[in-house]
């Protein structure tokens, strides 16, 4: 970690100048209120996250984030781009990277290919410099081999990256995902599940990773994570939402302890310990279709 990145974090300096400010946003489909005027802002050194139950809205705030969603009201603001009605290549090339919920890498391609196709924002030359293998694109090609290289030692990808993405094992496959998003070598990182369906090795291994790309790399990461262990070992704030509306925005330390958190999750009182599916990383994390409260229009 860079001392100054860690002071800046320990004294919650991040929010003065925020990377990113999503204020009083509403997403509604139909009549469900996807997202109902939620504010939040991520720090340039912050490892931030967004928790709640299934169905709270989680996925629509990234969506809106990267693009994929255009809310009805509120903004959106991106290192001092206002986001709203921008297309997803075009907020992808202002610095936000994303991962997603289930790998989405093209199988056939090799670890290196997959990674250099997240460097087609940094290619910077024409189809006729390319034919022609001129001087511009045989210099950018050699600093993209060299970025990806970077990467694949950075995460540790040295013994599959000639390999077929779709031959490796599946914890391998969303490292070379996250890999992608940091070829594009973004400003802000968006992790959706990062450690979902991953053994707990993998889920040990993808957890440092995303601490040194906050700490090494000083890259602020905002991070969607049913694995409640996780989110309490490696936020810095942690923000709760339920029925689009935000519960609480805090510390790992405070969270689990929130009364209205505690309501959210189990529906009791704040008195009640957190138990199977609280935030509290002791029990079980909340799955897809725990929660029986709600069900899925789409
Ligand atoms: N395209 C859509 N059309 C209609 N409703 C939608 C759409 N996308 C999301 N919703 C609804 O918005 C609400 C929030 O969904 P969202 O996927 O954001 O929740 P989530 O917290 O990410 O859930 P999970 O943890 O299960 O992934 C849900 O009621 C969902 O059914």
């Amino acid at each position: 970690m860079t001392a100054v990145a860690g002071a800046e974090r320990a004294a919650g300096r991040g929010e003065d100048d925020p990377i990113l400010r999503f204020e009083d946003v509403r997403l509604h489909f139909a009549g469900v209120r996807a997202i109902d005027g939620v504010t939040f802002t991520v720090g340039r050194h912050e490892l931030f996250a967004i928790i709640g139950p299934n169905g709270s809205g989680k996925t629509s705030i990234f969506n809106v984030l990267s693009g994929v969603y255009r809310p009805q009201t509120g903004r959106v603001v991106f290192d001092g781009v206002d986001l709203v009605g921008r297309r997803p290549h075009t907020i992808a090339a202002l610095g936000m990277a994303r991962t997603f919920q289930n790998v989405e890498l093209f199988g056939n391609l090799t670890v290196l290919d997959n990674l250099l196709l997240g460097r087609h924002h940094h290619i910077g030359y024409g189809p006729l410099a390319a034919i022609g293998w001129l001087g511009r694109a045989r210099r950018a090609e050699i600093a993209n081999r060299a970025a990806v290289e970077e990467i694949v030692d950075f995460l540790e990808l040295e013994r599959w990256r000639r390999m077929p993405v779709g031959l490796l094992p599946y914890g391998v496959q969303k490292r070379v995902e996250l890999g992608r998003a940091l070829a594009m070598e973004p400003k802000l990182l968006l992790l959706d599940e990062p450690v979902a369906g991953m053994n707990l090795e993998e889920t040990e291994d993808m957890a440092r990773f995303v601490l040194d790309i906050r700490d090494e790399l000083d890259i602020p990461i905002v991070l969607v994570e049913h694995d409640m262990g996780l989110v309490m070992d490696l936020a810095d704030r942690v923000l709760v939402v339920d029925f689009g509306q935000v519960v609480a925005t805090g510390s790992p330390a405070e969270i689990p302890h929130h009364p209205d958190v505690v309501r959210a999750y189990l529906g009791g009182s704040a008195s009640e310990p957190p138990g199977r599916a609280g935030p509290d990383g002791r029990g079980d994390p909340p799955r897809p279709g725990d929660d029986p409260r709600r069900e899925d229009p789409r």
